[in-house]
């Protein structure tokens, strides 16, 4: 209500139609909070749509003036093209890896996401899957659930995360959480950065096969990008050798997924803590 008790919101609503923002798959907030978002904006949601997306996209080509959209949702050349009155791209993401940067650069359209506001919570998985993968959490849980134990004997020791040599692959805001967690548990940490970093006294490495060849463990938390898709490839692999673990809480693709998986399966690694895949949902 305003002062004089009319009723703000309808009037509002004439004067300043809700911006129009399209959804292409819905990310978890809209999911949660679709009822609170609506009083704000009319949503376009292109998933739930019978029509093909290109035609979805044809049809309100004209009324879009922002994408909804998260982390494993592309934002193609393709989709940008289609929406001349596009102006703002928002993704509830840290990683800008599936949305066409340089079309947005090119048409002026701007990008909004989550920055540093999730580094924690990776932060959290990464040490959560380190700690699995040396103590064989799951892989005990797997071999009671499957029946083993009695016919095969106690299940094999782990071992303790204390002493640990740790190579962080880039040292942004969630390697710098990563390595936060491990210093208390007594882990010597190493990284591998675009630059070095004068805010710790981790030893560099501009390698990362040198950075590998120098630890135990590899945790993988830099963006995926030209420069770094690949980037674990089958040197880096077995420059961490039989021992090494690998977690990977970055983007799958930074791995050389293929050549981890003949690695794993030969032995020439000794295992690895996975949140992210090459071809998600598909997993070898
Ligand atoms: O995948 C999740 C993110 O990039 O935040």
């Amino acid at each position: 209500m305003d002062c004089n008790g009319y009723r703000q919101e309808n009037h509002d609503q004439n004067l300043f139609p809700k911006p129009k923002v399209l959804v292409l798959e819905p990310p978890p907030v809209f999911i949660y909070h679709e009822d609170i978002l609506s009083q704000k904006f009319h949503f376009l949601k292109a998933w739930d749509s019978p029509l093909p997306l290109d035609q979805f996209l044809t049809t309100h080509a004209h009324s879009v003036q922002a994408i909804l959209s998260h982390g494993s949702c592309p934002v193609t050349t393709n989709t940008i093209r289609l929406l001349p009155s596009l102006g703002l791209i928002v993704t509830t993401s840290a990683g800008l890896d599936q949305i066409d940067l340089q079309e947005c650069r090119r048409r002026g359209v701007s990008v909004a996401y989550a920055g540093s506001l999730f580094s924690a919570d990776v932060a959290d998985i990464a040490v959560g899957l380190l700690i699995d993968a040396l103590r064989k959490i799951s892989a005990g849980n797997r071999y009671v659930t499957q029946g083993l134990w009695a016919n095969n004997g106690d299940f094999s020791l782990g071992s303790k995360l204390g002493g640990r040599k740790v190579g962080i692959v880039g040292l942004g805001s969630i390697g710098l959480e990563v390595g936060k967690r491990l210093e208390p548990f007594g882990c010597n940490i190493l990284y591998c950065s675009r630059n070095k970093k004068s805010s710790v006294s981790y030893p560099y490495y501009s390698n990362v096969s040198e950075l590998a060849a120098n630890c135990e463990v590899l945790i993988i938390c830099c963006e995926l990008n030209d420069q770094t898709r690949h980037v674990i490839n089958k040197e880096v692999l077995l420059a961490l050798g039989k021992k090494g673990l690998i977690i990977n809480v970055g983007r799958g693709a930074i791995i050389d997924e293929q050549e981890m998986v003949r690695c794993l399966m030969q032995g020439e690694i000794a295992g690895a803590g996975l949140d992210v895949f090459e071809n998600e949902p598909h997993v070898p």
